[in-house]
C-alpha cells in the first residue's frame, strides 16, 4: 500500500523515500492522470508513425518538405510569442543533470540560462525522476544545500541572480514504468512536465520568470502539437495564464529539420525558439538512413564536425527559420570539457572558441556549454558579436535557402573515412557510457569529451550501420562484421579498469543496440528495461 494519497486509477510502483510526498502530491498525480488520459493515445500513435516513416525510407522514399503544410511555410504573417522574461538574453546556457551538487554548481556558474536535464544527461532512475524537481524547487526556495562525502559544502551564491531554469523532460519514446494510470505505463515526458509544473511553475512566475522547457527528440510537428496541448491542459490545471509556459524545441532529428517552421507554428503561443541539438541530429541521420547504403555511411564520429555540408546546412536553416518568426536560435553542445593535461586543455578551449565563434557569426543568439569552466569563453565569444544587444533576432539570414532540402541529406559529401581506430573508439565509448548509465549517471567524461545518451547513440548506431552495410575499414581493409565487433568488445573490456564482469550488463545492452539484427530505436529503451 502506497503511503501517498493516490487519485483514482493512479498506481505507483516505485519506492516512496524521504520527501517524495512533496513532489508526488495529489495535485501532481492528478495532472499526470489527466495528461495520460487525454494525450497518451496520441503519443503512441506518433511513435507508430515514426516507425512507418523509417520503413518507407528503407524502401527508398526520401524526406522532404511537407506538401500539406506548405501554406504554413509560405505565410509570412505569423510570428511566435514575444520573448518571455528571463529568455531575452541567452548568450550562454549551461546544461547538466539535476542531482543536488550539479544543480548548485550550474546555478552558480554565471550562465544566463541553465538546461536542467531529465534527458540526454540523465538516467531516469526512479530516484532521479522524483528528486530532480525536488532539487529545483529547493533551489528556487534557496534552501538547497549539499555536502560531499569529502565534506565539501555547497550552497547557492547569495544575492546572485540565478540563471533562468529551463527543464528538459524526457523524449516521447520513454515510458515511466513507476507511475501507472488505469493500469498503463505513463509517458516519461508528461511525468517530468507535470511534476515540475506543479512543484515549480508558480514559484517561477513569482520570481518574474516562468515554467520554461526544452523539448527533445521530436520528429514531427504533430508531436509538437501534443506538447502544445499538454501546455494548455497544464496551464488551466494549475491556474496560470495561457501562454505563460515557454518551450524551446530541439531540432535534433533529421525528420524535424524538414518541419522547423511547422514546429514553431504549432507551439507559437508557447514557443521560445529552436535549438540545434547536433549530437542527436547526427544520430538521427545515421538511424533514419541506416539501411540506404554507401551514400549514407557516416565517417568516424570524431571527424564529423559542424562545418561538414549537411550539418552546416541544417544549422543555418535553423537560424533563418527562427529569426524569420521572431524566435531565438540557440546553438549546440561542443562536447569538449576541461582537462588536467595542459595540451589537451588548450586544444579543448581552442575548439570551443572556434565552435562558438562560428555559431555567433552564423546568427545564433546563444549557445550551450557542458561545464561551468566553459561559461566565460562562450559568453565572451557571443558578446563580441551581440555587444549590448540581448540577441540578434534581427539578423534575418535571408541569404540561406532551403531549396528542396537535398543539402540536408547530402551525407556523401562528408570528408573522412571509417577507420579501425574509429570503430574501436565507438565500441569503447558505448561500453563505458552504458556502464555509467546503468549505474545511474547519464553524463560522463570519457577521453576528455562529454558523453551522454545522444553521443553514445551515435557510437552504437555507427557500429550497427557499418555491420549492416558491409563497410570495410579504410586503413586496415577489414570487413566490419559482428564477429569483428565481438572480438574488439572483449579486447576493450580487458583493457578497461575493473573486472571484466563489471561490464556484463553494459556488454549485454551493447549487444542489443549495436550488434542485434533488429535495430533498437533508442539505446535507452533496453537499458531502461534493465533498471529496477
Ligand atoms: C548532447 C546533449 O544533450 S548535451 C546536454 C546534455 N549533456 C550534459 O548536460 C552534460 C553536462 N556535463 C556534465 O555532466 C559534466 O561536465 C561531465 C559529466 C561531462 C564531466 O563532469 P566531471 O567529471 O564532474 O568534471 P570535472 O571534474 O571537471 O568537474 C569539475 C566541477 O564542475 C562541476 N561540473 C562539471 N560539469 C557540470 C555541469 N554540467 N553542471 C554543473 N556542474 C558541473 C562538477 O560537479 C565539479 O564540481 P566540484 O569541483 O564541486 O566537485
Ligand atoms: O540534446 C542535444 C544534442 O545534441 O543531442
Ligand atoms: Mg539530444
Amino acid at each position: 500500500m502506497s503511503p501517498l494519497a493516490l487519485p483514482d486509477g493512479v498506481e505507483i510502483t516505485g519506492p516512496i523515500e524521504d520527501r517524495y510526498e512533496e513532489i508526488l502530491t495529489p495535485q501532481a498525480l492528478e495532472l499526470i492522470a489527466k495528461l495520460h488520459r487525454e494525450l497518451n493515445g496520441r503519443r503512441l500513435e506518433r511513435l507508430e508513425a515514426r516507425a512507418k516513416r523509417v520503413k518507407e525510407i528503407a524502401d527508398g522514399a526520401d524526406l522532404g518538405f511537407l506538401e500539406e503544410t506548405k501554406s504554413v511555410r509560405e505565410d509570412d504573417s505569423w510570428q511566435v510569442a514575444p520573448l518571455a522574461p528571463g529568455l531575452e538574453d541567452r548568450r550562454v546556457e549551461m546544461t547538466g543533470p539535476t542531482d543536488r551538487k550539479m544543480v548548485i554548481n550550474a546555478l552558480n556558474s554565471g550562465a544566463k540560462a541553465w538546461l536542467a536535464d531529465q534527458e540526454d544527461a540523465n538516467t531516469p532512475l526512479w530516484g532521479n525522476v522524483v528528486l530532480g524537481p525536488l532539487n529545483l524547487r529547493d533551489a528556487l526556495d534557496r534552501t538547497i544545500d549539499f555536502t560531499s562525502p569529502e565534506g565539501k559544502a555547497y550552497t547557492l551564491k547569495p544575492d546572485e541572480e540565478l540563471p533562468t531554469i529551463i527543464v528538459r523532460p524526457r523524449g516521447w519514446h520513454l515510458p515511466e514504468k513507476h507511475i501507472k494510470v488505469d493500469g498503463e505505463e505513463t509517458s516519461g515526458s508528461l511525468v517530468d512536465f507535470a511534476l515540475y509544473l506543479v512543484a515549480c511553475g508558480q514559484k517561477q512566475i513569482d520570481k518574474g520568470r516562468g515554467p520554461y522547457f526544452y523539448l527533445a527528440k521530436m520528429e514531427s510537428h504533430l508531436e509538437a502539437r501534443i506538447w502544445n496541448d499538454a501546455f494548455k491542459i497544464g496551464q488551466d490545471f494549475v491556474g496560470i495564464p495561457q501562454g505563460t509556459i515557454r518551450a524551446t524545441c530541439l531540432i535534433e532529428t533529421l525528420p524535424a529539420a524538414f518541419e522547423m517552421e511547422e514546429i514553431l507554428y504549432e507551439l507559437r503561443d508557447h514557443s521560445s525558439g529552436l535549438n540545434a541539438g547536433r549530437w542527436d541530429y547526427l544520430f538521427s541521420v545515421i538511424k533514419t538512413y541506416r539501411t540506404r547504403g554507401a551514400d549514407y555511411i557516416v565517417p568516424d564520429r570524431n571527424t564529423v564536425t559542424m562545418t561538414v555540408p549537411f550539418m552546416r546546412a541544417y544549422t543555418e536553416l535553423l537560424v533563418r527559420t527562427c529569426h524569420k518568426r521572431g524566435a531565438s536560435a540557440i546553438g549546440g553542445m561542443a562536447a569538449f570539457i576541461p582537462s588536467k593535461d595542459e595540451a589537451v586543455n588548450t586544444a579543448a578551449y581552442e575548439k570551443l572558441t572556434a565552435d562558438k565563434t562560428r555559431e555567433a557569426g552564423d546568427g545564433f543568439d546563444g549557445s550551450w556549454v557542458a561545464h561551468p569552466a566553459m561559461v566565460e569563453t562562450c559568453k565572451e565569444v557571443f558578446t563580441k558579436v551581440l555587444g549590448d544587444n540581448p540577441n540578434q533576432i534581427d539578423k534575418k539570414r535571408e541569404d540561406v535557402q532551403a531549396g528542396d532540402g537535398s543539402q540536408l541529406l547530402d551525407v556523401k559529401s562528408t570528408p573522412g573515412e571509417v577507420t579501425a581506430a574509429g570503430l574501436r573508439s565507438n565500441i569503447d565509448v558505448a561500453l563505458q557510457y552504458l556502464k555509467s548509465w546503468l549505474e545511474g549517471r547519464g553524463a560522463v567524461g570519457i577521453h576528455n569529451l562529454m558523453e551522454d545518451a545522444a553521443t553514445a547513440e551515435i557510437s552504437r548506431s555507427q557500429i550497427w550501420q557499418q555491420i549492416n552495410n558491409q563497410v570495410k575499414t579504410a586503413d586496415t581493409d577489414e570487413l566490419i562484421s559482428k564477429d569483428l565487433v565481438l572480438k574488439i568488445v572483449d579486447e576493450v573490456v580487458a583493457e578497461l579498469p575493473g573486472d571484466a564482469s563489471d561490464y556484463d550488463a553494459a556488454k549485454a545492452t551493447f549487444l542489443e543496440v549495436a550488434v542485434a539484427d533488429e535495430y533498437a530505436d533508442f539505446l535507452t529503451l533496453p537499458a531502461y528495461a534493465r533498471m529496477p
